[in-house]
């Protein structure tokens, strides 16, 4: 017998030795679900099984990575030609070795989701039917979810069903748009990330030789993360599997979080009807956790009501409690955030990939970069990329740099047709010559681009391109950074590009917009707080020269000790000693989008299930008491979710703080009487509007700028009470100093700050 497998419990072992046969491995979080997996492999190969015999599916290439140096550590380098990886890079594969039995040619293109919107685009174009009942993003998610239920353009042309749902929605010509375009990226020899999976369904199908290679050659088949596979997948991997029967699956309901694309948890209840003489194992003692931890996730999840029973154990220590942090604001919440990491490392001789930063959406990650940057941490982000070398924010900038210094070419290059503008590249060439040959600078040529371009459309719209650039740079010129900046989104075309953009990558760019806004704000707040001169330098010239110099420090490399921060779903089957679990705020998570029903409130709180379990030794939940969003600070209410933990798990510290806290404790008592009714929220509205702000829903209201005068005694949610020394309306904007109690003089300016009259 291997002698690894005194590593694992008895229950474990079972799932190792017994390698034929079905087998569904459910378990909770952290109970060994990847261990498991990675020792069956590793035993198979010992047992004299090849490598190219076995297709192990991951969720992510990172889980996969790790999964192969372990095997590594185990058996040696046997394991290099196991086939290992996502669904989609294993289904690409496949296609790159076979497609050309449905036509393709090899080295075909994978389209990403631009490429394909952009194809959409003109498609509709062509066709000349009204872009905006057939926007490219909803097209788009209409024709990924139907290949992800496996219909092809002609079935879905042929149902009867799917036709009149359609019409009824007003958008009759939808199946054309889903043929052509389905045609359009044949001819093309391109498939997009659906297809990887579509494609590999219909090569199966449709050529019983090629799935018979497929069947023969995997001998044995497992999967890691089953509860967020789709039907597509299983379908897939069912057939794969016809022969040899032999298919291990893992997973843990109660984490299942990619519903919104598509995975079913049904599957695993299919998989037991698919597979009667299966070998089902549960485990439940965990390895990961503290006791603590382990007990605040089990009392997490007993809040949902569709769930396999499981009772998670550990025999680890009861460890550190639970530390809740309220920071005032989000820019505290990351100061405290990255102060708290340096000194843990310090008290704890602790490593940086020791810790994560975890967040609901990306956009999130703009705080904490800058308080770890200025603390000198290093971090990496996964799944993504660092805030300001996002493509949107990069689009932007581009406009901000223009504003401020119109020669700036690579950000002409970057603005002239983006959003399009019908300015294709020989025209921007033709601007570059022109200033080169005649020595004038760009921004002059493009104002008087008839002159130099010659009459003609494409000298209309560079020299319309000039104007707008030209109130850019005025606007740039006469206000601080935040007003310019707010009046460049709005008339560049950008936010109402992204605005428009309803699928989920569309969501995400347009809060990272939203969120360059917010830095533009704390950006001149900061400045006119911690002003001594009268008058401070806010203008976007200097925010752009700070954010150059923030964002030239690289994220760490793959082999550097760092921070890893990233959303929750890219955390999924990661674990870190310092979880460090940040905006735990009502509508940001819960989502505000997620709280319209009973299942979507669910799956949320799965996924704050998820966040819980990924720490090993101390898990910190935070949330600030205000947040910029829409372009204008907004309070916040603590998450629900806090009150499902169990106060005693929270360290002394945290629960004085939630004692001292009036507002605290108002919204405490609410949440437990809406918890009890289990009553969903229903929709705030559509507070995702093009740069308006969203109204203040916190207790804390705040008074009108104008009754604000001298003399009257006024609360600020950070600074707390203060009196207003003097009112001064200067050229940008109305401005109050006020001497707080406890933190001195402060300049404000009224249409930003909070500021509740208290006695006037
Ligand atoms: N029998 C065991 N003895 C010691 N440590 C174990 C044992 N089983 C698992 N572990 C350790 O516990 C941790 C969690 O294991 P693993 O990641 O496999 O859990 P999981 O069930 O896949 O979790 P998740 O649901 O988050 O994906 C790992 O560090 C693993 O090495
Ligand atoms: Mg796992």
């Amino acid at each position: 017998m291997i002698d690894f497998i005194k590593d694992l419990n008895e229950k474990q072992q079972l799932g190792v030795l017994k390698t034929e046969g079905a087998c569904l491995l459910i378990a909770g979080a952290g109970s060994g679900k990847t261990r498991v997996l990675t020792y069956r492999i590793a035993n198979l190969l010992e047992n004299g099984t090849s490598p190219w015999q076995i297709l192990a599916l991951t969720f992510t290439n990172k889980a996969a990575k790790e999964m192969r140096e372990r095997i590594e550590n185990l058996v040696g380098t046997t394991g290099r030609d196991l086939w290992m990886g996502t669904f989609h890079s294993m289904f690409a594969r496949i296609l790159r070795f076979d497609g050309d039995r449905l036509g393709y040619r090899s080295g075909f293109s994978i389209y990403d989701t631009d490429d394909s919107k952009t194809l959409i685009k003109n498609i509709v174009k062509e066709m000349g039917i009204d872009d905006k009942i057939y926007q490219a993003a909803g097209m788009f998610n209409r024709i990924s979810s139907l290949k992800n239920s496996l219909i092809s353009p002609q079935e879905y042309n042929q149902n009867a069903e799917f036709l009149s749902e359609d019409a009824m929605a007003k958008r009759p010509h939808f199946g054309k748009i889903y043929q052509e375009y389905a045609a359009r990226c044949f001819k093309a020899n391109a498939m997009d990330f659906d297809d990887l999976l579509y494609q590999t369904f219909v090569l199966f199908r449709d050529h019983k030789d090629i799935l018979h290679k497929y069947q023969h050659r995997f001998k044995y088949i497992l999967i890691d993360e089953f509860q967020d596979t789709n039907i597509a997948q299983y379908k897939i991997i069912k057939k794969l599997a016809a022969v040899n029967l032999n298919i291990c699956v893992v997973g843990d309901d109660a984490q299942s979080i990619y519903a919104f694309r598509g995975a079913d948890i049904r599957n695993i209840l299919n998989f037991e009807r698919d597979y009667p003489d299966l070998e089902i194992i549960k485990l439940e003692q965990n390895y990961r956790s503290t006791k603590t931890i382990v007990e605040a996730a089990n009392k997490i999840i007993k809040n949902n009501k569709n769930q396999i029973p499981k009772n998670v154990w550990t025999e680890n220590i009861a460890g550190e409690k639970i530390e809740l942090v309220r920071a005032t604001s989000d820019q505290e919440e990351g100061r405290i955030t990255a102060g708290n990491i340096f000194e843990t490392r310090a008290q704890k001789n602790a490593k940086l990939n020791d810790f994560a930063i975890l967040y609901r959406t990306n956009a999130q990650s703009r705080t904490m970069e800058e308080a770890l940057r200025r603390l000198n941490i290093k971090y990496r982000i996964i799944g993504g990329l660092s805030f300001y070398q996002r493509k949107e924010i990069k689009d932007l900038l581009a406009y901000f740099r223009l504003a401020v210094n119109p020669e700036d070419e690579g950000a002409l290059r970057r603005a002239i047709n983006n959003p399009k503008r019908g300015i294709g590249n020989t025209t921007v060439l033709k601007v570059f010559l022109a200033s080169r040959e005649n020595n004038i600078p760009l921004s002059k040529i493009i104002r008087h681009a008839s002159a130099y371009l010659g009459k003609g459309r494409a000298g209309t719209s560079v020299e319309k391109f000039g104007e707008l650039a030209k109130a850019f740079q005025i606007m740039a010129s006469e206000n601080d950074a935040f007003t310019a900046a707010k009046y460049i989104a709005q008339h560049s075309g950008i936010v109402k590009a992204l605005f428009d953009d309803e699928t989920l990558e569309g969501r995400a760019r347009y809060e990272n917009i939203q969120e360059l806004l917010n830095a533009t704000q704390e950006f001149v707040q900061n400045k006119i707080s911690e002003a001594t001169t009268e008058e401070p330098d806010t203008s976007l010239s200097l925010f752009l020269q700070e954010v150059a110099l923030l964002s030239s420090v690289d994220q760490a490399s793959e082999d550097e000790d760092a921070v890893t921060m990233m959303t929750i779903h890219a955390a999924k089957g990661l674990e870190f000693e310092y979880v460090y679990l940040v905006g735990m705020e009502e509508e940001l998570f819960p989502s505000s989008r997620m709280i319209t029903s009973q299942q979507d409130l669910e799956e949320e709180r799965r996924l704050f299930y998820v966040a819980v379990t990924r720490a090993k030794e101390r898990l910190t939940l935070s949330y600030a008491l205000q947040r910029y969003r829409y372009g204008s600070f907004n309070s916040c209410e603590p998450s629900r979710f806090l009150f499902e933990i169990d106060q005693e798990l929270f360290n002394n510290r945290s629960r004085a703080m939630q004692r001292n806290n009036p507002n605290h404790m108002t919204n405490f008592m609410r949440h437990r009487a809406a918890k009890e009714k289990e009553s969903p929220k229903t929709k705030t509205g559509n507070n995702l509007k093009p740069l308006k702000s969203v109204s203040n829903n916190s207790p804390f209201v705040s008074s009108k700028s104008e009754d604000i005068v001298e003399g009257i005694k006024v609360e600020h949610p950070k600074f707390g009470f203060g009196i207003v020394k003097k009112i001064d309306a200067s050229t940008s904007g109305k401005r109050a100093i006020i001497n707080f109690d406890t933190e001195g003089d402060k300049t404000l300016i009224l249409s930003f700050a909070k500021l509740r009259i208290v006695e006037s």
